[in-house]
């Protein structure tokens, strides 16, 4: 197996790959075009990248048949491209949850004392108590999480220990779970900024999250609170959140921007760079020594698992059953052919197969085969595939949802 890793990645999973006998190339530098000729010239058959992005081009003209995030966000790959040619897209959730949460933190304090104010004036000589001695504190504020991932999880435990209070909103949190966790539950995003004095983002990139900060939850934002960001950039419409730092005196944390550089150096210039309500990071959330290697020792494991067994755990674009109307159940002798002779007949029906699985009992002398497919077959083809000797019985169930 080759594996390419096009981005910077831990020494002890560089380590792991090697334990496992794969064929590794450690370029972390390809990006783009280098990376596009690199993929088509050498048939690769995992790539894993953290930052770098990943295009329906490269990987159309790439024979991967698997792309590893070693990270948790998975929107620089083109992973609709990616099942449009069968190849599995994995992510590694919930191993920098920690290291985020506490940069988040990091900035949240920091924007709340001035942190970085405070440090370049003294270094200028400048003694400014009286400038710096308003802050709102933590202790006793409320804290708003928008999502409730692996990220707020983390954001809980940690506000707790500041004495905050803490409200979330989130699609799936239901108030019996929000009891549970100790917090509060928003409704809709204007609640949640209406009761936060400090809001801090932990939603993924998608097309319904794009721009979902707007203006109207700006507006919404109390006068002087501070807003944090360590999402993505494009979570956030910019223009509003700008306006709204003057028209609400707003501080912002921000550790992602929109249109940000793709490797460990470049350039950006942009106006939340030198705007003085903003405390800007490099994009570091993930970047602590116990993050990578978490993030190292789960990509490792993914291979791993897919090297051996073929099955790949956390796929991000399996969609489970989504298409699959019937399933058939077939208790069969363990015999050669017996399967193909199924999906023979299902293929002269036109039913596609959506899943399927084959269990051998203990003895090896019987299995049952589940099989969803995306319409019933005829009370003939179930006929006809009870017509092999091996096959025992065959049960067409609808699928209930
Ligand atoms: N700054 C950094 O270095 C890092 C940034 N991240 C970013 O943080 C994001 C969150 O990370 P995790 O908490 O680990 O991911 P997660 O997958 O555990 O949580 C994401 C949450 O977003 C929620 N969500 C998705 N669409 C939503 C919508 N339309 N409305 C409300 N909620 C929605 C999901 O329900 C889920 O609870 C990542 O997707 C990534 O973009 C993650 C790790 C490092
Ligand atoms: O690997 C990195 O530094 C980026 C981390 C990140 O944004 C993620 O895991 O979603």
């Amino acid at each position: 197996m080759k594996v390419l890793v096009a981005d910077k990645f831990e020494d002890s999973g560089l380590a792991g790959l090697r334990s496992l006998g794969v064929e590794i190339a450690y370029e972390p530098d390809l990006k783009d075009t280098t990376l596009a000729a690199r993929l088509a010239e050498e048939p690769f058959d995992v790539l894993i990248v953290r930052s770098t992005k990943v295009s329906a081009e490269m990987i159309e003209n790439s024979r991967l048949g698997l792309i590893v995030r070693a990270g948790a966000g998975y929107n620089t790959i083109d992973v609709g491209a990616a099942s449009a040619r069968g190849v599995l897209v994995a992510n590694c959730p919930g191993k920098n949850s920690q290291a985020v949460a506490e940069l988040a933190f990091g900035l949240l304090l920091a924007c709340d004392r001035k942190i970085a104010d405070n440090v370049a004036q003294l270094r200028e000589g400048k003694w400014n108590k009286a400038g710096f001695s308003k802050a709102r504190g933590l202790y006793g504020r409320t804290l708003g999480l928008i999502g409730m991932g692996n990220i707020s999880q983390e954001m809980i435990q940690r506000a707790r220990g500041f004495g905050m209070n803490v409200v979330a909103y989130s699609r799936w949190m239901s108030p019996e779970i929000a009891a549970a966790l100790g917090i509060g539950r928003a409704a809709n995003l204007i609640e949640l900024a209406q009761q936060s004095d400090f809001v801090s983002v932990h939603v993924s990139l998608t097309k319904e999250t794009r721009g979902m900060l707007d203006k109207k939850f700006f507006d919404a934002m109390r006068n002087g609170a501070v807003f944090i960001n360590t999402s993505r950039g494009e979570v956030v419409d910019q223009a509003a959140m700008l306006e709204a730092l003057d028209t609400k005196e707003l501080f912002a944390g921000l550790d992602v921007f929109e249109g940000e550089p793709e490797g460990g150096k470049g350039s950006y210039e942009g106006p939340l760079a030198n705007n003085p309500r903003i405390y800007a990071t490099h994009h570091i959330g993930a970047s602590t020594e116990q993050a990578q290697e978490a993030v190292a020792d789960e990509t490792v494991r993914i291979v791993r698992e897919y090297l051996l067994t073929g099955m790949v755990p956390n796929v991000v674009n399996v969609k489970r059953g989504e298409a699959a109307s019937h399933v058939l159940i077939v208790r069969h002798a363990d015999r050669v052919g017996v399967l193909a002779h199924v999906l023979e007949i299902l293929k002269g029906e036109g039913v596609s197969v959506q899943e399927m699985e084959n269990v051998i009992l203990g003895g090896a002398q019987a299995a049952i085969a589940q099989i969803s497919v995306d319409k019933e077959p005829s009370p003939a083809a179930t006929a006809a595939i009870k017509l092999n000797a091996n096959v025992f019985d065959v049960n067409v169930m609808a699928i209930q949802r």
